[in-house]
């Protein structure tokens, strides 16, 4: 049995940069780990690429080729992979042994754990191939300033939780960054009445009802839930 990370989150939320910290965490502690970059439109790493899906496909021939914007071009590329899961990506896997650890560095376009069912069934086929596979979601903590934005960061994150259907950790990034560490640390495993009184409280009247029901939904699901990550502190 293999074990498999996919790290998602919007753009430019750090996935990247999680994924070379883990990295050199694991080369701290002498564990063994493969990134994988899963970003047609990727150029730079600052980690060792295990598996590359510019080996397969390039976002900039697709583009130029079929004269498509970089967000169609990248769902084109990705579409290109779900359909060569069977032979790209089994041949790939195969390098793998059984106790193996693979990270999946993924592209930053939210429709693609939100609708798209490309990446489940790319899950599909690593569970197909034996392996435990998790979601690690990231969300910046930048966006944590008021409750309007840390709603919608929790629904992007039910949604690919839905989608994927996988153990799902949250993760707020860039915690480094974040002056105002109590304002954030308030939205890390907050009450769900409270939640609901700030909502209300920065909502016109109307919205009330609205409120009450998206605060049932996250609180239904477990989701009022982010771990703190700062890449700086060395215990993390
Ligand atoms: N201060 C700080 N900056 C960070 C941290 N993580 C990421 N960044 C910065 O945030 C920007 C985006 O980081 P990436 O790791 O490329 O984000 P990404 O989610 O991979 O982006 P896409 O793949 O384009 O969706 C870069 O400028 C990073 O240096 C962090 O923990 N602290
Ligand atoms: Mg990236």
């Amino acid at each position: 049995m293999g074990f498999a990370q996919l790290v998602i989150g919007p753009a430019g939320s750090g996935k990247s940069t999680y994924c070379s910290s883990l990295y050199q965490h694991c080369q701290a502690v002498g564990r063994s780990i493969n990134i994988v970059n899963l970003d047609p439109a990727a150029e730079h790493f600052d980690y060792p690429v295990a598996m590359d899906i510019r080996e397969l496909i390039s976002l900039e021939d697709v583009m130029e080729e079929l004269g498509l914007g970089p967000n169609g071009g990248l769902i084109y590329c990705m579409e290109h992979l779900e359909e060569n899961l069977d032979t790209w990506l089994t041949e790939e896997l195969d390098n793998y042994l059984d106790d193996d650890y693979l990270v999946f560095d993924c592209p930053g376009q939210i429709e693609l754990f939100s609708h798209v069912p490309v990446l489940k069934n790319f899950v599909e086929h690593l569970k197909r191939k034996n392996f435990n596979v998790c979601a690690v979601y990231l969300l910046d903590s930048q966006f944590m300033t008021d409750v309007t934005k840390f709603i919608s960061g929790c629904m992007s994150s039910l949604s690919a939780m839905i989608q994927l259907e996988l153990p799902h950790v949250n993760i707020l990034s860039k915690m480094d960054l974040v002056k105002n560490k109590r304002g954030v640390e308030k939205y890390l495993d907050p009450e769900p009445h409270l939640l609901l009184a700030e909502l209300n409280q920065r909502m016109a009247p109307q919205f009330e009802k609205l409120n009450k029901s998206l605060i049932e939904v996250v609180d239904h699901y477990s989701m009022v839930n982010f771990l703190p990550l700062d890449l700086r502190k060395e215990e993390r």
